[in-house]
């Protein structure tokens, strides 16, 4: 960031972002800091993520990956530094506002509702998105189960599905709630059976690649990243440690020093 105050383009050697790969920036932040009593928890987070990007973000537990996730989302307020989403400052604005602009967020807790159905579930989304007057950016229902390849379970209550299903449910209800400009998806992998990552990494996959959804996904398994990233963002002591290809970071002498102890 060129003056660390305004959004702009970032360095294109030290962001892993090629020129032709450039696109407007959806999410812009710049020297985002949280501190709690006193303790930084987050301190001086440069970040822009383009339009229809993809970008992981890893590091060793506790390096305050959620909390990044809390400031954008707006359920913490920011100490210092700014965000932008589409060049608007949304630093201040209250987490509703923030949904209503197009963020959507999902827990590393599954946060579904045992005794409601699918089709219950997407549907009370779609009616939050209309009181909040995003019925334009809504989705139908029908629409987003398909997307998530939910469709035959639509029936099923909530409590009798997989991990994994639950998992889509999420990503189906913040499809309903209008969230279209940018997904944070805070380890959506996490309680999935083994045998069914493979589906949902490709669920996410289509609503990054195909309907070019921008994403921005803590994910602590390379393998999942590899197959869905253009970038990776390593956090490391509530700082942004790197940010650059995959392939890059793997082979970044610094990530691996973060990762001793911690398996990359
Ligand atoms: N509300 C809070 N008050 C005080 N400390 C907090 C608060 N929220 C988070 N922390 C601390 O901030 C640090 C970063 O936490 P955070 O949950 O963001 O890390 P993380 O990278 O998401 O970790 P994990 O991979 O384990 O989920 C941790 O030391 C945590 O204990």
């Amino acid at each position: 960031m060129a003056d660390g105050l305004t959004p702009g383009a970032a360095d294109p050697v030290s962001d892993g972002r090629t020129p032709a790969a450039r696109t407007p920036d959806v999410l812009t932040l710049t020297g985002l800091s949280w501190s709690v009593g006193g303790s930084a928890i987050l301190s001086g987070v440069d970040l822009a993520v383009g339009e229809g990007e993809f970008v992981a973000v890893i590091g060793p537990n506790g390096a305050g990956k959620t909390s990044l996730f809390n400031l954008i989302s707006g359920l913490n307020r920011a100490s210092a530094g700014r965000i932008f989403l589409d060049g608007a400052d949304i630093t201040t604005e209250a987490p509703h506002k923030r949904a209503r602009r197009g963020i959507g967020r999902t827990f590393q807790a599954s946060s579904v509702f045992p005794t409601m159905t699918v089709a219950e579930h997407v549907a009370l989304a779609g009616q939050v998105a209309a009181k909040r007057h995003a019925l334009s950016r809504a989705a139908t229902g029908a629409d987003v189960l398909e997307r998530v390849r939910l469709t035959e379970k639509s029936g099923a209550l909530a409590a009798d599905l997989s991990h994994g299903d639950k998992r889509k449910l999420e990503l189906a209800m913040l499809l309903a709630s209008g969230a279209e400009r940018l997904l944070l998806l805070d380890e959506p992998m996490a309680g999935v059976a083994s045998g069914d990552v493979p589906e949902l990494v490709d669920v996410i996959r289509t609503l990054h690649r195909a309907e070019g959804r921008t994403v921005l996904m803590v994910e602590h398994h390379m393998e999942v990243l590899l197959g869905l990233a253009d970038r990776v963002a390593v956090m490391h002591h509530g700082a942004l440690l790197a940010i650059d290809t995959p392939a890059r970071i793997m082979a970044d002498a610094r990530v691996q020093e973060a990762y001793v102890g911690d398996a990359l």
